[in-house]
């Protein structure tokens, strides 16, 4: 049916299939939101309905200190080589450590102190001051847990983070620079690792996953460590979904926290699940833009 043809009255001597009310219209070409930042909010509301806070991640650049020294992460560690870290030029270097605190730490990596033997090493400030991309959110969960122990009364906290952390990796399928970083954790006096796995279990739920499995493992700044698998029905096999552990005194005592408080934590990717839900195979369909999600 044209303009024409209802001027010129052609239309009467037409004949026209009957008009499909239910026909969907063109879709408009009109914005999306980003699968990772949906995926992101879905986690968030996770985290806040159990009474999770979110602490500020707003950093990507950060000290070594935070990011390997003050989790007693050894200053040879091969995860602070170049190979593994992205370390910035300019400015090269954080001068304004904490003053009171950085000793504390100096001398639990050289000679121990609560119980640890340390590393024995003599530790270097200005390994310490190198700056770099954040290889992890547990840098954040560092500084967070400092400030909670320079207040005047300890008091129990649930905090969360779900941000950028880079890491200097071969690209591939399924691993890029970077990736979005998902931790939570949870400071008390008495937490054993029943409360971690309960803890996760609770969050997985939360996710529809019901059947998880712990396997032991190891992390610099936890001890003891768990891998946290689940059944993956379509592949028929356990897969890795996380990694959990509970920090050690080395890393909590230096900051000031009292004897009897523990710290339990854990953490995954935003990506993996995001490539799950939206059925994506290459890690980077989630960079760019891509027009049929
Ligand atoms: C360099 O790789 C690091 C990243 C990333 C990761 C690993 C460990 C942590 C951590 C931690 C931690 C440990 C102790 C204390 C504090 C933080 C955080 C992210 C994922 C962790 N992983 C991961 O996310 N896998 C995953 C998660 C969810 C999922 O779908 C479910 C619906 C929810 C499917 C898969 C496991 C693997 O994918 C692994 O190969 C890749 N890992």
């Amino acid at each position: 049916l044209t303009p024409e043809m209802i001027a010129s009255g052609s239309w009467r001597s037409k004949t026209f299939k009957p008009y499909n009310f239910s026909a969907l219209g063109v879709p408009p070409a009109r914005g999306h939101l980003h699968p990772l930042l949906k995926v992101r909010a879905e986690f968030r509301q996770i985290f806040l309905e159990m009474g999770f806070s979110e602490m500020p991640t707003n950093r990507y650049v950060e000290s070594s200190f935070w990011n390997f020294d003050a989790l007693f992460q050894p200053q040879q560690h091969p995860a602070r080589d170049a190979h593994d870290t992205f370390f910035i030029s300019d400015p090269a270097n954080s001068v304004s450590l904490p003053a009171d605190y950085l000793p504390k730490v100096k001398r639990v990596h050289s000679q121990g102190g609560f119980g640890s033997q340390g590393y024995g090493y003599d530790w270097k400030l200005e390994e310490a001051q190198k700056n770099l991309l954040r290889t992890h959110t547990t840098a954040v969960s560092a500084r967070m847990l400092r400030q909670l122990a320079q207040e005047k009364e300890f008091r129990p906290v649930k905090y969360f983070s779900i941000d950028r952390v880079f890491r200097n990796e071969t690209l591939d399928a399924t691993h890029l620079a970077e990736f979005h970083q998902v931790e939570g954790l949870v400071a008390d006096r008495g937490l054993t690792l029943g409360h971690l796995m309960g803890v996760i279990n609770e969050f997985f739920k939360k996710l529809g996953i019901e059947q998880i499995r712990f396997k032991p493992a190891y992390n610099p700044y936890t001890e003891p460590s768990m891998e946290i698998f689940s059944w993956h029905a379509g592949l028929g096999k356990w897969v890795e979904i996380g990694n959990s552990g509970v920090f050690r005194p080395e890393m909590l005592l230096p900051m000031g926290l009292p004897e009897d408080v523990n710290v339990i934590a854990w953490g995954l990717s935003l990506e993996r699940p995001t490539m799950i839900k939206y059925k994506l195979d290459n890690i980077r369909d989630l960079c760019g833009h891509r027009v049929d999600l």
